[in-house]
């Protein structure tokens, strides 16, 4: 049987790519194609915006209501109407939009008490395992004589409205709890004095049409450590959260994560 979900900021970058790998996996149906009533593709065919052939759904403001899952990749407005409808209909959710504000964040731990959801910056496979290994090094370095210098730098599309990405934020919490860190420093700019031990920098660059690179820096005295992940392309992300999809859609209420759906959580690997 073939999984019934609706995409949340269709026409988007990521929408489109969802619509396109969904149409390619026989397990999966798109019902509805959710993007905010404004948009100028509201109307057309999902699949002809997307560029993988028509799918015979329009892209449109109102869910239809059969879903099973539904995956929001939109922003932090698509995101609170996505968080709504599923709990009002009792319908798994994955979360992926970035640049949630505090309330936002509330709004998805309230959700999770009564419907199961996917709750995660990056869908990707290899940055999930970079997240694994970041801990792995933070632990290792933690209490290592001559201090270590955690720097946390992005680059991504000029189209990204949120800064820095939400992987990066994450980066940051894993590797800042893996080593007592408890400073965030983004940018530097003046003259601000000696680095502080205490302090994790990000740094957010934005050039072209990047669609998302991660270095965590572990710099020591006399050497260092580059841990980088790089996408080619925003398939990795679609592809997650496809699988993602699926994985929800089997789970009770409560809240999860990508080391979840790929198998990463702690005891599991
Ligand atoms: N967790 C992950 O793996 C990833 C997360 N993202 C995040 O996903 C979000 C979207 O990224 P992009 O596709 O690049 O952005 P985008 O700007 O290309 O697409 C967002 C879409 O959401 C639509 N939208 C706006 N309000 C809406 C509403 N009320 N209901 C439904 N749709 C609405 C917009 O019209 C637009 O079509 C961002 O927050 C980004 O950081 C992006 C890639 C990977
Ligand atoms: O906006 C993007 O493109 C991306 N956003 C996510 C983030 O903010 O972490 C994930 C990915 O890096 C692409």
């Amino acid at each position: 049987m073939s999984l019934k979900i609706s995409i949340s900021g269709a026409a988007g970058r990521m929408g489109q790519r969802l619509i396109a790998c969904a149409a390619a996996d026989e397990d999966l149906t798109v019902v509805d194609a959710i993007d905010r009533s404004e948009h100028p593709s509201v109307g057309s065919d999902a699949g002809l915006v997307a560029g993988s052939g028509e799918s015979g759904v329009n892209i449109g403001s109102e869910y239809c209501g059969e879903s099973e899952a539904v995956i929001d990749f939109s922003t932090p407005d698509g995101a609170k109407l996505a968080i709504e409808y599923c709990v009002a209909n009792k319908c798994p959710l994955v979360m992926a939009t970035t640049g949630l504000e505090e309330n936002d964040i509330a709004a998805i731990k309230s959700a999770a008490e009564t419907i199961p959801v996917v709750w995660a910056p990056s869908m990707s496979l290899a940055v999930n395992l970079m997240m694994k290994v970041t801990e792995f090094v933070g632990t290792a370095l933690k209490d290592l004589d001559g201090g270590v210098d955690v720097e946390v730098i992005e680059r991504h599309h000029r189209f990204k409205v949120d800064s820095p990405s939400g992987t990066a934020l994450k980066f940051g919490q894993i590797v800042g709890d893996a080593m007592g860190l408890t400073h965030q420093q983004h940018g530097r700019e003046g003259v601000i004095g000696q680095r502080p031990r205490n302090e994790i920098g990000y740094h957010a660059i934005r050039a072209g049409d990047d669609p998302g690179q991660h270095t965590i820096l572990f710099g020591m005295l006399g050497e260092k450590i580059e841990l980088h992940v790089a996408a080619s392309n925003r398939d990795c992300y679609a592809l997650g959260a496809l699988a993602a999809a699926k994985f929800v859609a089997k789970k009770t209420a409560g809240l999860y994560n990508m080391f979840d759906v790929l198998g990463l959580s702690d005891g599991q690997v």
